[in-house]
């Protein structure tokens, strides 16, 4: 799998690789080595994984999708998987109003966004994945195991629960939630020896 070197749209797919315990070459791309290599991409964009020199696929959730279903993860009915889906578009729209902060230039403006961020937008998804959880007693986001929805989940809370450590407090749930995954040998081990990156 080719991204560049942070956890960004790729961490989903590796969670999934990780809990997997599947062997894959994690190919961290040097920014000065971009511009050559984009026009060899299927989309001009990363992520992109390469299945076997069989298939080359972009797009980060078209990726973890397949993995997800490649592996067992994705939901064990069309419904779970429908509910899979959910969790993961609702992660995105957390994950966008973040790229918002993160690209506003100035810095005025950024620090309303910030703030707004902090205090209402986290707040109000990290309710929602908490709601999930309590509609379902195994502990899982979806069904009665693992899936990409509790991956999801896990990767997209990593930026906020760092920067905003206080938070958690209020979400209980979600935290026993995040140690529930993290405590999964393969995720633990992965989590445990993988790249340190700023997001
Ligand atoms: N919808 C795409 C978005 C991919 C995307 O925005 N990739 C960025 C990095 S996060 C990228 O490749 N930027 C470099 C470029 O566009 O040249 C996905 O989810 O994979």
């Amino acid at each position: 799998m080719w991204y560049f070197d942070f956890r960004g749209r790729a961490e989903i797919s590796r969670l999934l690789l990780a809990a997997a315990g599947v062997q894959y070459a994690d190919d961290r791309i040097k920014r000065e080595d971009w511009p050559a290599l984009k026009p060899k991409t299927p989309q001009g964009q990363l992520p992109i994984l390469t299945i076997y020199d069989t298939a080359t696929l972009p797009q980060s959730l078209a990726i973890a999708r397949f993995l997800a279903r490649e592996f067992g993860l994705s939901g064990k009915t069309n419904l779970e998987q429908a509910q899979c889906d959910v969790i993961v578009q609702t992660t995105e729209d957390l994950r966008a109003e973040w790229v918002k902060v993160f690209r506003e230039p100035d810095e005025t403006k950024k620090a309303e966004l910030q703030k707004k961020l902090v205090e209402e937008i986290v707040p109000k998804f990290w309710k929602i994945f908490q709601d999930t959880l309590s509609s379902n007693s195994s502990g899982y986001m979806v069904g009665d195991g693992l899936t990409l929805g509790d991956l999801a989940v896990y990767d997209v809370m990593e930026i906020h629960t760092r920067d905003y450590p206080d938070l958690i407090k209020n979400f209980p749930q979600l935290q026993t939630h995040r140690q529930k995954v993290a405590s999964i040998p393969n995720v633990k081990r992965y989590l445990e020896n993988r790249p340190v990156t700023l997001f």
